[in-house]
């Protein structure tokens, strides 16, 4: 199978500012894939490129085989940028339509597709208004719709939940899930425990240079716990230490314990021994959770 995206010794230069060093990944048609990273670390510059919006300053990056941005390949990739803005003046009906038939769509197709995209996000009954009558979660939906417009089997969400309240948040990430069988999301964002429910593997870019390249669902995950307790408590890690299979327990963040452990044949399964030590202490725990978390994988990977 040919890769949907190949990225390859990719650099860009603002100026004096090295905005991509030596980029390189390669992504096939499948899981959502995640891109993180903090402030000013290259995200919006590499989305940019992949688009077909900026080009790099050297290096080789193909988008479905050809270079982005291509004229023919245009309704293949669709992106939601990170301040995209819907018109004041305009109905989100007439929006959505007019987006559907800059893509090909007759004016009969555009409006079906229009209604198609916004029950998708839940927006079916706003078909009529006009962007100032929706609230914020709303409109950042509408463009999300925008985004979904046509089938593309590349669609890049830039902070897509940024801004919404958790329950919108939730839809949109139910509604990747969904949709992720047939369309390859990229999605970047700040909030790493939205990725990790979503993405399988995460490009982490880190001033310009990519610099971890994961699969979140590795079998080594099987030898990890990580622990949220509703309080610290100062005997928990000697107590979690104590137990045979444990080999390192490490205090990731305040509250959480990221356990490292071995696999013999005939142990009592760790995460039941954990229950029964938090439940024996009258310490209240808020989640287990099997493996660590995509925070834990990114800045914990040494340990
Ligand atoms: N058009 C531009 N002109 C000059 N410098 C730029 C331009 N676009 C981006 N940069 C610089 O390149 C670097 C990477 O910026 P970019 O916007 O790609 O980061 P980001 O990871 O998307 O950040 P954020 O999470 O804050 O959106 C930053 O130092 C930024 O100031």
């Amino acid at each position: 199978m040919s890769a949907l995206i190949e990225v390859s010794g990719v650099h860009k230069f603002f100026g004096d500012k090295h905005a991509l060093n030596n980029v390189e990944f390669v992504i096939n048609k499948g899981e959502p894939i995640a891109l993180v990273g903090p402030n000013g670390a290259g995200k919006t510059t590499l989305l940019s490129i992949l688009c077909g919006y900026i080009k790099p300053s050297s290096g080789k990056v193909s988008v479905f085989g050809d270079e982005p941005g291509k004229r023919g390949n245009l309704s293949r990739l669709a992106a939601l940028p990170q301040d995209a803005q819907l018109d004041p003046r305009f109905s989100i009906a007439k929006q959505l339509t007019f987006y559907a038939q800059l893509q090909g769509f007759t004016k009969q197709q555009a409006k079906l597709e229009a209604q198609r995209t916004l029950k998708l996000v839940g927006l079916e009954d706003s078909i009529n208004e006009k962007p100032s009558a929706l609230s914020h979660g709303m409109r950042k939906r509408v463009t999300i719709a925008q985004a979904l417009i046509g089938d593309a089997e590349i669609v890049i969400l830039d902070e897509a939940t940024a801004g919404l309240d958790p329950h919108n948040a939730r839809e949109i990430r139910s509604l990747v899930a969904e949709l992720s069988s047939q369309t390859t999301f990229i999605l970047s964002s700040h909030d790493l425990s939205e990725l990790e429910r979503l993405c399988n593997r995460v490009l982490y870019l880190d001033n310009g240079c990519l610099q971890q390249h994961h699969t979140l669902t590795n079998s080594v995950d099987t030898h990890f716990i990580t622990l949220r307790m509703s309080k610290q408590h100062d005997d928990l890690i000697p107590a979690l230490k104590g137990l045979a299979q444990v080999t390192q327990v490490i205090n990731s963040q305040d509250k959480e314990y990221l356990i490292s452990f071995e696999v013999s044949e005939g142990d009592v399964a760790l995460d039941i021994q954990i229950l029964q030590l938090c439940h024996q202490n009258g310490w209240l725990y808020r989640q287990l959770i099997n493996g660590k978390t995509l925070e834990n994988q990114l800045f914990n990977q040494s340990e």
